[in-house]
């Protein structure tokens, strides 16, 4: 059985349709990555993934049940925002569990262990503007993986980023990810992002967004950089830049 099922799902703004019979499945553990023109409704499906957005019509199952019945399974990282510029690090990565209604001290000894992890240890008392794109993003993470959430949605992580920062991250998440085997469903715009680190991949069509692809990644894990000279690697690329670009005509 999947952990998230999406069926048919819809739904339209000012009666222009976003998402048209929309359907997608995760499995338990899965990293799964949404891939997509701009526009075309990716981060749309995360709200209503999160509740924040009613579908017009069709469904999302979490473990074989309707969504609507069990809220608070998805932790969400969003595209932009992700910090508050007041709030020191610990008190950015406690944030969501606050949120929830944990107390700040449960909340603190949660976040802890997993400093180190995420490359913020001694920084707890920095604010985000003294801080690397990629640390801000780490810490983004920290408060979204620490609220124990059964499905992460990760919208564009790592767009903000320069192209080395961006290498070493989508290298770091894959390591973390091997250990932690959390269900990820990942939105990105970079094709090679989402082979090296997915076990399978949706395209999208421009709006109104429907799958127009899912592909299996089936390259061997943990993925280093030889990964991105493996021949499957590069079929894969073709084949999702040829569908990317073929939907875009
Ligand atoms: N609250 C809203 N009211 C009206 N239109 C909306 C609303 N939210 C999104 N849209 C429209 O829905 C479409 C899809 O937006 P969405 O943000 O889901 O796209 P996306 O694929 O995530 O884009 P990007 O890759 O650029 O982030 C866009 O045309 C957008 O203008």
């Amino acid at each position: 059985m999947s952990k998230v099922e999406i069926r048919n799902l819809n739904r339209s703004f000012d009666g222009v349709p976003v998402l048209k019979d929309l359907s997608l499945d995760v499995g338990e553990g899965e990293f799964v990555s949404i891939l997509g023109p701009s526009g075309s409704g990716k981060s749309t499906t995360f709200s209503v993934l999160t509740g924040a957005l009613p579908p017009s019509s069709g469904e999302v199952l979490v473990d074989g049940k309707p969504l609507a019945q069990q809220p608070g399974r998805f932790a969400y990282m969003p595209q932009k925002d992700a910090l508050l510029p007041w709030r020191r690090v610990m008190d950015n990565a406690t944030l969501g569990l606050e949120v929830a209604g944990v107390r700040r001290k449960e909340a603190r000894r949660r976040v802890e262990p997993l400093l180190e992890t995420f490359g913020l240890a001694g920084y707890e008392r920095s604010y985000p503007a003294q801080l690397s794109g990629g640390m801000r993003q780490r810490t983004a993470l920290l408060r979204t993986v620490v609220q124990e959430r059964e499905v992460l949605l990760l919208d564009e992580p790592f767009g903000a980023l320069d192209a080395l920062t961006r290498a070493r991250m989508q290298q770091w998440i894959e390591r973390i990810w091997e250990k932690h085997r959390w269900t990820v469903l990942l939105i990105t715009h970079d094709v090679r992002e989402s082979i090296f680190l997915s076990d399978r991949i949706y395209v999208f069509s421009p709006r109104p967004a429907t799958v127009v692809k899912s592909v299996e990644v089936d390259l061997p894990r943990p993925r280093t950089l030889a990964t991105f000279s493996d021949p499957a690697f590069t079929r894969i690329e073709t084949e999702l830049l040829e569908t990317l670009l073929g939907e875009e005509q």
